[in-house]
């Protein structure tokens, strides 16, 4: 890992000219749903992929990766010891994992997870505004009324209404949240920057943001969270404005979204993306 460019955009090239150089691996636990897309997504972008339940498998990936991600969306029973058993490994090798927590607040297994991975925590948190309130309730990270309060699944919450929840996840996993929606947030313990573009075809097609989270593993395997998550996000807002000028609507949306993930090289990810600081 080189050291990183001062300008935002200079680090996101840099980025994705690391990950086209090196094809980095990230292993995943992730959803039945969109396994196949999450996987597709990260050899766009360049990097490899490899899906795994079982511990074992798990722990094995752990030690070949440059980075890990795990998503909660379909749990079964072996991943009450795979998911907390790969977050140790990766807290003792000091490799990232980035974490989807979908649907935190289903049933109880992922809360139990969750509570497990507050004590080996992620390197990048990806989610949409009401997964990012809730964790943060959660793991307790929340003060006065922003601490009350029960949550649904549903990104029933605005982006920005899940911004002092973001700073304060980044702040306590000393790493960044990517929180996910018509405008992209991204935050680290002590910046947090808006991301534009897409499209609203994104929400028709699922799997954008479990494949957001594998992408970003992919990056967080060559650069810091926080210039991962922000590269994974411009990558997914510029190949999803490109991929809507091309679609028939969201079948063929998917397939010229990825094909834009694959297109896009460094210069034109960073001279496409539209960021914003909002503060440092
Ligand atoms: N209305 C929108 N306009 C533009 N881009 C959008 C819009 N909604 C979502 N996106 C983009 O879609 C991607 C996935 O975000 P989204 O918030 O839909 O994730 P999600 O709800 O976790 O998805 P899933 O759970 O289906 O994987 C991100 O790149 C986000 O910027
Ligand atoms: C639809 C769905 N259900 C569980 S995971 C998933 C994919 C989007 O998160
Ligand atoms: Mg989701």
């Amino acid at each position: 890992m080189s050291e990183a460019p001062a300008t935002l955009h200079a680090r996101i090239s840099q980025a994705a000219r690391e990950v086209r150089a090196t094809c980095p691996l990230a292993g995943s636990i992730t959803n039945a749903v969109t396994v196949n897309l999450v996987a597709n997504a990260q050899l766009a972008a360049g990097g490899s992929a490899a899906m795994v339940y079982l511990a074992d498998e798990a722990l094995a990936l752990t030690q070949v990766g440059g980075a890990f991600y795990v998503n909660l969306g379909t749990l079964l029973p072996c991943h009450a010891q795979s998911i907390p058993a790969a977050a140790r490994a990766l807290r003792d090798l000091a490799r990232p994992l980035v974490l989807d927590p979908v649907g935190i607040g289903l049933g109880e297994l992922r809360g139990q997870i969750l509570d497990e991975l507050r004590d080996a925590p992620p390197a990048i948190v990806r989610c949409n505004a009401s997964e990012a309130i809730a964790l943060a309730r959660q793991w307790g990270l929340l003060e006065g009324d922003e601490a009350q309060g029960p949550r649904g699944v549903d990104a029933q919450d605005a982006v920005d209404d899940a911004r002092a929840a973001a700073q304060a996840i980044a702040r306590f996993i000393d790493g960044a949240v990517a929180v996910s929606g018509e405008t992209d947030l991204v935050a680290s313990a002590d910046r947090v920057v808006e991301v534009e573009g897409g499209s609203p075809l994104m929400t028709k097609v699922t799997g954008m943001g479990c494949s957001l989270g594998g992408v970003a593993a992919v990056y967080a395997a060559v650069t810091d969270p926080f210039t991962a998550a922000l590269a994974a996000a411009a990558h997914y807002k510029v190949a999803g404005t490109r991929a809507q000028r091309d679609c028939a609507g969201p079948a063929s949306f998917q397939l010229a979204f990825v094909d834009a993930l694959h297109a896009i090289g460094p210069d034109e990810l960073a001279a496409e993306a539209v960021l914003r600081e909002r503060g440092r």
